[in-house]
C-alpha cells in the first residue's frame, strides 16, 4: 500500500514538475478540481499554493490598448501642432523613425536588406520618406517611389536628403512587374487617416499589385494599410494583407481587423493631456526604444527558424597559437562591439550519477591560470562541483556567430580573492548572497524581501558586510577550447585546442615526410574541425 501511495505522490510531483494534466483515478479527482495546471506551485512548506498569473509583467494585451476614429486622429493631430508646440517635420521625424526601427526590430538586413518605400500625397507618404532614410543609416539599402510630390519645403527638403544619400527615386513605370524579385521589404506609405473614398490612380494599380504579391516580399504598412476604411478596416475584403503595421500615436479602429504577425506601435510623444482628454491606454515604450510590439505575440513555425551565418573566414594562419591569447581577442572585439553581458557564459556541470546541468553565471576574470566566476557553494552548482570538479563553459556571442568552448578541472577560489571579490559588489548584492540561500526551495518573495530589508537597516551606517562562509568563486583551468565561427551553409570554421603531453615527431615513410604523435611536454595542439 505504501508502495503505490509512494509511486502516486512521486507521479503527481512529475506531472507538476512537467505542467502534464496529473494522472488520477476519478476517486482522487476531487482533492485537485480547484487547481488548474498553471496555478500549481509546490512549495517546501505549504504544499500546493495558488499564484495568479496576472503578476506576468511586460505583457502588452491587446484589449487593452485604445482604438481611434479617424475624427479623434485628426483632432490630436491638430492638437499636438497647435496648442502643444509639434512642428510637423518633428513628429514626421519621429514616426519615420518609429517605422524604421520597428522594421529593423523584425526583419534584419542581413536577409531584408532591399527596401522599397512607395510614398504618398500626404504625410504618410513623408512618414515614408523618414523612414528610408533611418533605414539607409541602419545598413539597409532603400529605394523610393514617391509618384505624386508636393512642393512643400518640408518634402522637398526629405528627397535631397535621400538624393544625397544616393538612394535610388523609382517611377512607377520602372517597378518591376514582380516586386519580389527586387525587393525584400515594401513600406507602405501610401495613405494614413486622412484616406478617404477608392484609390485614385496612379496608387489604385499600386494597391491592387500589393494585394496580389506572394510570401515575399513582406509589406510594412505605415499607420493604416493603403486602400482599408480608416475605421472599418478591409470592409469589402481583398484588401492588402500587411505583414506588419506600425501604428502611430495610437491605433486606429481599422487595427482591430489586422491579423498580421507584427503589430507595433511608434510616435513615442504623446503628452498626457492628449493621453487623458481621448482616454487613451497605451502599452509602455521599452528602455529608449521609439517603438513597442502590441497585439498577440506572433506564431511562428519553429521548425522554419533558422539564420545563414554570414561572417569573415577564419583561417588556420588567423588563429593564435596561444588560446587564452585567441580568447582575449576575440573577448575585446565582442566588448568593442557592444554587446550585452559579453561575459555571460553557459557553466555546465554533473554530479557524482553524472547526470548534467546548465546555467548561465558571470566570467569575472580569466588569464593563463583559469577562468574565474562566484557563487554559493552550496547551490547545485556547487553540491556538483564538489562530487565532480570538472566544468565546461560556453560562450555565444550571437551578433558576431561566434562560440567558445572552455572545458577543464575546477577548483575554489582562495577565502582572500573571495573576500576581496565580494567586498567590490555593490551592498544590495553582498546582502543579496546572505539572503539567498541559494537554490533552496523558498516560499515566497516575501521571505527574501523581508530578510533584505532587515539587513539593509542593519548595514545603512555603512559598515562592512561580512561575506557569509558559503560563497565564493571557482577557477576552471582549461584543458580544451574550442573556437567556432559560423559561415554560410553551416560549413563553419571550427578550432579545437587541446592540452596534452605530446610532441609531433618526424617519419619518414614511402610517401615522403609526415609526422607521428609522441609524447613530450604538455602543449596546445590545434586542429580544425569538420564544422
Ligand atoms: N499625430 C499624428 O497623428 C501623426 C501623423 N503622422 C502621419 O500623418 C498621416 C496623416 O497624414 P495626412 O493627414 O497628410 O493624410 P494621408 O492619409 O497621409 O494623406 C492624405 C493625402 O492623400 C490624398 N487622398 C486621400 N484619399 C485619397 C484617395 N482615395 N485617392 C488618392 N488620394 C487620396 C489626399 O488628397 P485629397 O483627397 O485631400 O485631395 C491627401 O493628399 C498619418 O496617418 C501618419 O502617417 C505622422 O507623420 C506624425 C504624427
Ligand atoms: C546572465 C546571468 C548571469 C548569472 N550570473 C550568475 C553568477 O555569476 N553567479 C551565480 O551564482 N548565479 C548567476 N546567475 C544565476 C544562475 O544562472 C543560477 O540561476 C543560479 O546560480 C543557481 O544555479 P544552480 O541552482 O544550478 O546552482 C546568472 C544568471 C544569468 C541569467
Ligand atoms: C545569483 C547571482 N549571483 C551572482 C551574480 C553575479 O553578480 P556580480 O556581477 O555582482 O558578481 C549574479 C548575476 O546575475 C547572480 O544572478
Ligand atoms: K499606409
Amino acid at each position: 500500500m505504501r508502495t503505490v501511495i509512494r509511486r502516486r505522490v512521486t507521479r503527481m510531483i512529475s506531472a507538476f514538475l512537467f505542467q502534464q494534466p496529473l494522472p488520477i483515478s476519478p476517486k482522487h479527482q476531487y482533492s485537485l478540481l480547484p487547481l488548474t495546471t498553471t496555478q500549481r506551485f509546490l512549495t517546501a512548506s505549504h504544499g500546493f499554493r495558488t499564484l495568479s498569473t496576472k503578476s506576468i509583467p511586460n505583457m502588452q494585451d491587446s484589449a487593452s490598448v485604445s482604438y481611434l476614429s479617424q475624427r479623434e486622429a485628426a483632432e490630436i493631430d491638430e492638437t499636438l501642432m497647435g496648442p502643444l508646440g509639434f512642428s510637423v517635420d518633428q513628429l514626421m521625424e519621429l514616426a519615420g523613425l518609429s517605422v524604421a526601427t520597428s522594421v529593423a526590430e523584425v526583419y534584419k538586413p542581413c536577409e531584408y536588406s532591399r527596401v522599397l518605400a512607395i510614398c504618398g500625397p500626404g504625410n504618410n507618404g513623408g512618414d515614408g520618406l523618414v523612414a528610408a532614410r533611418h533605414l539607409h543609416h541602419f545598413g539597409y539599402k532603400p529605394s523610393i517611389c514617391y509618384p505624386k510630390r508636393t512642393s512643400k519645403s518640408l518634402y522637398t527638403g526629405l528627397v535631397t536628403q535621400l538624393e544625397s544619400l544616393s538612394v535610388p527615386f523609382v517611377s512607377v513605370e520602372d517597378l518591376p512587374e514582380d516586386l519580389s524579385v527586387d525587393f525584400d521589404v515594401i513600406i507602405d506609405a501610401i495613405f494614413g487617416f486622412s484616406f478617404h473614398g477608392a484609390p485614385r490612380p496612379p496608387f489604385d494599380a499600386i494597391i491592387r499589385r500589393l494585394q496580389t504579391l506572394q510570401k515575399r516580399p513582406v509589406i510594412v504598412s505605415v499607420d493604416i494599410p493603403s486602400g482599408w476604411h480608416v475605421e472599418d478596416g478591409d470592409h469589402e475584403g481583398g484588401g492588402i494583407k500587411p505583414d506588419m503595421l506600425v501604428s502611430l500615436t495610437a491605433p486606429k479602429l481599422c487595427a482591430k481587423s489586422f491579423s498580421g504577425p507584427h503589430h507595433f506601435l511608434g510616435g513615442r510623444f504623446v503628452p498626457p493631456s492628449v493621453a487623458e482628454k481621448y482616454k487613451l491606454e497605451l502599452p509602455s515604450y521599452p528602455g529608449t526604444s521609439m517603438c513597442v510590439r502590441i497585439g498577440k505575440p506572433p506564431k511562428v513555425d519553429i521548425s522554419a527558424m533558422r539564420v545563414n551565418y554570414v561572417s569573415p573566414e577564419l583561417l588556420e594562419d588567423q588563429v593564435e597559437s596561444d588560446p587564452v591569447l585567441q580568447f582575449r581577442k576575440w573577448f575585446d572585439e565582442a566588448v568593442a562591439a557592444g554587446l550585452r553581458e559579453t561575459n555571460a557564459m553557459a557553466l555546465s556541470t554533473t554530479n557524482k550519477d553524472r547526470k548534467p546541468s546548465s546555467r548561465m553565471v558571470l566570467l569575472k576574470g580569466f588569464d593563463e591560470n583559469g577562468f574565474v566566476w562566484f557563487t554559493n557553494y552550496e547551490s547545485k552548482k556547487g553540491s556538483d562541483l564538489s562530487e565532480n570538479p570538472f566544468a565546461a563553459l560556453l560562450f555565444y556571442w550571437e551578433d558576431m556567430n561566434r562560440q567558445v568552448r572552455i572545458e577543464g578541472p575546477v577548483e575554489r577560489m582562495s577565502e582572500e580573492e573571495s573576500e576581496n571579490y565580494y567586498h567590490s559588489r555593490p551592498r544590495g548584492s553582498q546582502i543579496g548572497a546572505i539572503v539567498s540561500k541559494q537554490s533552496s526551495v523558498v516560499p515566497g518573495r516575501h521571505v527574501l524581501y523581508d530578510e533584505y530589508e532587515e539587513l539593509t537597516k542593519k548595514y545603512s551606517d555603512g559598515s562592512v558586510i561580512p561575506k557569509p562562509k558559503n560563497w565564493g568563486g571557482f577557477r576552471l583551468k582549461p584543458n580544451l577550447f574550442e573556437f567556432w565561427q559560423g559561415q554560410p551553409s553551416r560549413l563553419h570554421d571550427r578550432y579545437l585546442f587541446t592540452y596534452i603531453a605530446v610532441s609531433w615527431r618526424p617519419i619518414r615513410s614511402l610517401s615522403g615526410l609526415q609526422y607521428s604523435l609522441q609524447e613530450g611536454n604538455p602543449a596546445w595542439i590545434i586542429r580544425r574541425l569538420a564544422p
